[in-house]
């Protein structure tokens, strides 16, 4: 689940190996791109820690960063 601390909705995402992960990765990223509204992520073999926060709004959390965090949710469970 995502917890949002300091000005940030933060959640990891676990899968069985690199190339599920990245395979995710890939299909967050056409998301993100027709959302306008990009990640901090990193990518360590099959985990994936996604940070969200609106960079425009001065590094807050705004209605933006859930519902992109909705999405990304909603990639993960049809994976
Ligand atoms: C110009 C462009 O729309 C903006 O820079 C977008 C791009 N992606 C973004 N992503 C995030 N996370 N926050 C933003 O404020 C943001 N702004």
């Amino acid at each position: 689940m995502w917890t949002e601390e300091n000005d940030k909705l933060k959640r990891t995402f676990e899968f069985n190996d690199f190339k599920e992960a990245f395979a995710f990765m890939k299909k967050v990223a056409v998301v993100v791109d027709d959302m306008d509204h990009h990640p901090t992520w990193t990518n360590t073999y099959n985990k994936v820690e996604i940070t969200l926060t609106t960079h425009d709004a001065g590094n807050k959390v705004t209605a933006k960063d859930k519902k992109l965090a909705e999405a990304i949710d909603q990639i993960f469970e049809n994976k």
